[in-house]
């Protein structure tokens, strides 16, 4: 597994599609959190973030899946991270090996 980090969650939906196009990876693990402020920031960043993954998904056929917790707060984050709600990372993860064997594997 290779790890890139990102600035911000709203930077995954272009490294994700490079990353994606470059044919070396059979799927790709967008992984982050956005936790709303004070402002309307928070949607910006939360609906280009899911419709950044979705584009390099499309744009380059390899499955980029979207593991990015948008919360109201940090406790909400953490419970996803590995707390009480479960760990969301891990979910992505599985994910991605799912569709691989269910669906790409067998064309
Ligand atoms: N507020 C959060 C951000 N903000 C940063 C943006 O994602 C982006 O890096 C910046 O606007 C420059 O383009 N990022 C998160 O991942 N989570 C947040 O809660
Ligand atoms: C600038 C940001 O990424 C984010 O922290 C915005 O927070 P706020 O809505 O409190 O300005």
């Amino acid at each position: 597994m290779y790890v890139v980090w990102v600035p911000g969650s709203f930077e995954i939906g272009v490294v994700a599609q490079r990353l994606g196009s470059s044919g070396r990876y059979h799927a790709v693990l967008c992984i982050g959190a956005v936790i709303r402020g004070d402002t309307t920031h928070y949607d910006a960043v939360a609906n280009s973030a899911a419709s950044g993954v979705l584009s390099a998904g499309l744009k380059s056929d390899v499955p980029c899946i979207f593991g990015v917790l948008t919360c109201d707060n940090m406790e909400q984050a953490l419970n996803r991270a590995g707390g009480k709600s479960g760990n969301k990372g891990v979910e992505t993860a599985l994910t991605a090996v799912k569709l691989y064997d269910e669906v790409l594997q067998r064309g």
